[in-house]
């Protein structure tokens, strides 16, 4: 007789979900609360808003980073205000595109970086929530685009300036464009956003960033250092929580 043995294989989006639910066991009643934008985020939200009504949640106040977590906050009955009248967060939860062993991250190819990092930034506690593809050596390694918003005024010559700056990592940059129209994309803020790619590591993290910054026609970038303070993987062998 033969023996079968089954092998549970979940999808990328069930590990997102998992990794979601976990972290909103993290979230208590009565606190003032960052909600990420993105497929993963948008579980935690989600899940938010059902303990909320099932009474297992009271008196949240949650700070979206987009308009769209906006309006799914709203349809799941999540109160929510900003940063003008919070300041300061107990917790965030959101997504990330890519994260290195230090928990630095790369944010923005959803094109929310600007909201996600005055939002995250403002929290005590920031939980990022993550499958297993989006762990890398250094970021830039996933070979995926590392995002920047820009103001429209001049875009090609921010991007000129942006791919002549990291030129020694093989980087080209693009404008973000939306594939059904062939129009800029352009976010909550009104602004573009441009992508790099990078062939080889950027160098210095800091360095890079208070570069980017530094050029005026840029908003932010989705380089993020020393925000995360909890990572949450799932994969395939199960979930993984890593404090910083
Ligand atoms: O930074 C983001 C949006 O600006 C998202 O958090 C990031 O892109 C991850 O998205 P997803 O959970 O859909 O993979």
């Amino acid at each position: 007789m033969e023996s079968s043995q089954s092998t549970l294989i979940l999808t990328q989006d069930e590990l997102k979900k998992i990794a979601a639910y976990k972290a909103v066991e993290f979230v208590e009643s009565d606190t003032v609360l960052g909600l990420g934008t993105g497929s993963t985020a948008c579980y935690a939200v989600a899940r938010i808003g059902e303990l909320l009504q099932q009474g297992k949640l009271k008196n949240i106040v949650g700070i979206p980073t987009s308009k769209k977590t906006h309006e799914q906050a709203v349809s799941v009955g999540i109160p929510l205000s900003d940063l003008d009248n919070y300041p300061v967060l107990d917790l965030a939860i959101d997504g990330a595109d890519e994260v290195d062993p230090d928990l630095n991250l790369v944010k923005g190819r959803g094109g929310c970086l600007l909201r996600e990092k005055m939002v995250e930034g403002a929290s005590k506690k920031f939980v990022v929530i993550v499958d297993e593809t989006k762990l890398v050596k250094h970021l830039g390694g996933s070979g995926l685009a590392m995002p920047v918003e820009v103001v429209p005024f001049c875009w090609k010559y921010t991007l000129e300036r942006l791919q002549k700056m990291f030129v020694h990592a093989g980087c080209v940059a693009k404008l973000r464009i939306i594939s059904e129209n062939g129009e800029p994309f352009v976010t909550d803020n009104g602004n573009y956003i441009i992508d790099l790619y990078l062939e080889k590591e950027i160098g210095d993290l800091r360095v890079a960033s208070d570069e980017i910054l530094r050029l005026a026609g840029v908003a932010e970038h989705g380089i993020c250092l020393d925000m995360a303070t909890t990572l949450i993987v799932a994969g395939e062998l199960g979930v993984t929580i890593k404090n910083k």
